[in-house]
Formats: C-alpha cells, sequence, structure tokens
C-alpha cells in the first residue's frame, strides 16, 4: 500500500510531542513500514531516538509549525501533547493535511475550556462544578461559589503541572500563584473544579477506526499531585457502571470525531460516572497495555488512524504499571535496578531515555503482568521501587 520510507511513494507520520507516549507510537508506526518524523521543544526527546528523522521547534509557535509542515508534507499529522497552535492545525487541514484525531477535537482538547463546555454544556453530560477564572479576584470569586476544598487548574497544562487543592478560601493566592508557574503555554486563566470524592478513577481507552468504535477493558489509575503513579487493567466494576462509562465515552468521542485512540478520564462516585477528562490520543495510565493486550494503545492508535479495520481487543492478562520519577534537577543521572527490576516474575521496564531531570519527571514504568490485577500491582510496584534515578556528583 505504500512504498519504503525515504522513497517518493513513502507513508510518512509526523508526531507533534516526542515523548514515552510517542516514543511507542512511533514503534509501531515503523512496524508497518512507515516514514516517521519527531518533532519537539527539544532535543534528544524519546521519540526522536526511534523516528527516521526529528526536528525541535516550538509547537506553539503557529508560523514555525506551519512552516515545518509544509515542508515536511506528513500524510498525517499526529499531536502527542496538548501545548499545540492548534489554529494552525485547522490551517492546515483546510489546506488538505490530515491531522489525527481531527484539528478540531485537537483544538478543543488543548485546553480544559475547550472541552470542559462541549462536554457538560453542549452533550449535557454530568462533570465536576466548574468555573473559569482571569484574576485572582475572580479565582476568589470561583472558589466562594464552588466551596471549598477545589481543585485549580491551569487550563493549557498536564501531567499534574501547575494544579493544587484548594482547602479554604485563603490558599486561594498560594493555589493561583502555582498554576502561573505550571502553566505550559503563557497566559493566566485556570479552571476551578468543584473536588470530587470518588470511589475510584479509571481511564477508558476507546478507538475509533473504520471498524466502528471498541472500548479497552477499564485501567485504573491512583494520581499522586495530579500525576499518575500506578495503573491497572481491567479495573472491577459493576456491568451498570461499565455501561455508564462505555455511554460518557462514545457521546464524548463520537462529538471529536475522526480516527485514533481517546483516553476518557472518568471519576467512579457513588452518585455515578462522572467525565473528567480527554485525550485524543493514547494515554499515560494506559502503558500498561503494553503488557496486558494483544494489540497494545498504540498498536491500536497506528493501526487506526492509518485507516485499518480492528477487532475486539483481546485482553491477554491482568496487569499493572508504576511509574519512576525523578526528584532533582540535571543531567548527569543513571537508571539503576533495572536488573533486579527484570527478575520479578513477567515484569519489563520502558526507560524513556529522557535527557534531563526534573524534579517529578517521569523517566521509567515498570509493567507486570500476573493472574490477577492485585498480584500485578504488587509485582510492578516492587519493580519501580528498584529502579532508582541516580544522580552522578562528579559530573555535576
Ligand atoms: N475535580 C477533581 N476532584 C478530585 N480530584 C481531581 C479533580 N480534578 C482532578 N483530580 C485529580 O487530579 C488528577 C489529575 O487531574 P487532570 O486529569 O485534570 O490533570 P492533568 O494535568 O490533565 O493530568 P494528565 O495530563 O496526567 O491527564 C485526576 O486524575 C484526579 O486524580
Ligand atoms: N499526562 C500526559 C503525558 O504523560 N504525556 C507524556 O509525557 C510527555 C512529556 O513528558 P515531560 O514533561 O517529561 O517532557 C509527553 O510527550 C507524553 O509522552
Ligand atoms: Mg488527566
Amino acid at each position: 500500500m505504500w512504498g519504503a520510507p525515504f522513497s517518493t511513494q513513502s507513508r510518512k507520520l509526523l508526531l507533534l510531542g516526542s515523548g514515552e507516549l510517542g516514543k511507542e507510537v512511533i514503534i509501531e508506526a515503523q512496524r508497518l513500514g512507515v516514514e516517521t518524523v519527531a518533532v519537539d521543544r527539544y532535543e534528544a526527546a524519546p521519540a526522536m531516538g526511534v523516528a527516521h528523522r526529528s526536528h525541535v521547534i516550538d509547537m506553539l509557535d503557529a508560523e514555525a509549525l506551519k512552516k515545518l509542515i509544509r515542508a515536511e508534507k506528513p500524510d498525517l499529522i499526529v499531536p502527542e501533547i496538548e501545548a499545540i497552535a492548534t489554529h494552525a492545525l485547522q490551517e492546515l487541514e483546510e489546506e488538505g493535511f490530515l491531522v489525527v484525531p481531527t484539528a478540531r477535537a485537537a483544538r478543543l482538547t488543548m485546553d480544559r475550556e475547550g472541552i470542559r463546555r462541549l462536554v457538560a454544556e453542549e452533550l449535557g453530560l454530568p462533570t465536576a462544578g466548574y468555573r473559569f477564572a482571569d484574576s485572582l479576584d475572580e479565582l476568589r470569586q470561583a472558589v466562594e461559589i464552588l466551596g471549598t476544598p477545589c481543585v485549580i487548574k491551569p487550563i493549557m497544562s498536564s501531567s499534574g503541572k501547575g494544579q493544587s487543592i484548594c482547602r479554604k478560601l485563603e490558599d486561594a493566592e498560594s493555589c493561583w500563584n502555582t498554576a502561573l508557574e505550571g502553566a505550559r503555554a503563557k497566559g493566566t486563566r485556570v479552571i476551578v473544579e468543584a473536588f470530587v470524592t470518588f470511589e475510584s478513577e479509571i481511564t477508558l481507552l476507546t478507538v475509533r477506526s473504520v471498524s466502528g468504535t471498541i472500548f479497552c477493558p477499564p485501567i485504573g489509575h491512583i494520581q499522586k499531585d495530579g500525576d499518575y503513579v500506578e495503573s491497572w487493567q481491567p479495573h472491577h466494576m459493576s456491568a451498570a457502571q461499565l455501561a455508564e462509562a462505555e455511554g460518557i465515552a462514545r457521546a464524548v468521542t463520537d462529538q471529536l470525531g475522526g480516527f485514533g485512540i481517546f483516553g476518557v478520564e472518568l471519576f467512579l462516585t457513588d452518585h455515578g460516572v462522572l467525565f473528567s477528562e480527554v485525550s485524543p490520543r493514547p494515554h499515560d495510565t494506559g502503558m500498561v497495555t503494553m503488557v496486558t493486550q494483544d494489540l497494545s494503545e498504540f498498536a491500536l492508535h497506528v493501526r487506526a488512524i492509518l485507516g485499518f479495520p480492528l477487532d475486539p481487543v483481546h485482553l491477554l492478562s491482568p496487569g499493572a504499571s508504576a511509574t519512576l520519577k525523578a526528584e532533582t534537577a540535571g543531567q548527569a543521572f543513571r537508571v539503576t535496578g533495572i536488573g533486579e527490576a527484570l527478575a520479578l516474575p513477567r515484569t519489563q521496564v520502558r526507560v524513556f531515555g529522557k535527557p534531563e531531570i526534573r524534579p517529578g519527571r517521569r523517566m521509567a514504568v515498570a509493567l507486570s503482568a500476573a493472574e490477577d490485577v492485585e498480584i500485578a500491582r504488587t509485582a510492578a510496584k516492587q519493580a519501580a521501587s528498584m529502579l532508582k534515578v541516580e544522580v552522578i556528583e562528579d559530573e555535576q
């Protein structure tokens, strides 16, 4: 169906964002003989090491983005993070480029306001109560209306950056400052969400392809400081809860349209299932699918976006993932304990190969399969605890 990479007949995929998730997307695309181009804001990003070619640009700079894409002329533009000049993607789509899943979906999910208003106000689906604020004064008003505790997040950020819990009105100022520091892009707008007391939270990986919509078995996860530390699949939930979750995921993804995988994040509460957010791309908590499913979330994404058919997902085994995060900043470090972790039963490790550490930066993940989820969780956590980011003092 296509020629070799670098030939005139090649099929070319350009990835915008080149972290650990993109690295696996590139590997899956390479397996199908696709030519791959990795783009990110810094050099030696994980996906760059496995792509045919790479570029370093500011992806929030619309002109730089358009120039690069018009020069590369990819068959598929695949966003891997939110922080992209999505109006430029819309322009490129109008010129005939294919943006995954669609430029509109990338624009709506790039900030929390677009997707929240669509889901809560247009689709009428259940979410936590929310308000938006552009200043400390507006933030205080929002906190008064929603009550405490509440959660404050920059409208454009991910992996918990800039997120904090406001426990009393007086915390509003420090939450505002945390949001300003953590925002991915310039601008001060924040979302204030009522705090949800949930039983558990899940990611429902939902794939839209020529074969229709399929759901992966639900993934349960635990987040710390707004970032995931542990996930497992399948998450046990009642048939009624699963039907509710799938109904929400289908409504949201049908509305966004296009082909590809979506990570639909949901809270399971005593009063029903609440929508939290959606990423129109593979999800960090879904890395567990590399040891649980016949096709991982990355393989599913690549198959769907290339226009190929998909069978229902087959769960090979229950499994779990646990992350390794750096604690300090620097460039001279090594990841240790890989051998010890790999000595655990049915356990694998992915070391992302990020060139620098920062406090809280995810550097690797441990993946374990087992006959049941609890055994897998114990093994993955044990494996992750054996992995260490060791700072090399004399090179600092
Ligand atoms: N309104 C809320 N009530 C209770 N907990 C919340 C609320 N909003 C977020 N959280 C907690 O914080 C986590 C991260 O929030 P959210 O998914 O909105 O941030 P994010 O920065 O987009 O994260 P990621 O990029 O990893 O998906 C959630 O998974 C949940 O554990
Ligand atoms: N929750 C979203 C998420 O996990 N995204 C993943 O993290 C990378 C950024 O990591 P970095 O901040 O360490 O560069 C992104 O490129 C993506 O792979
Ligand atoms: Mg999230």
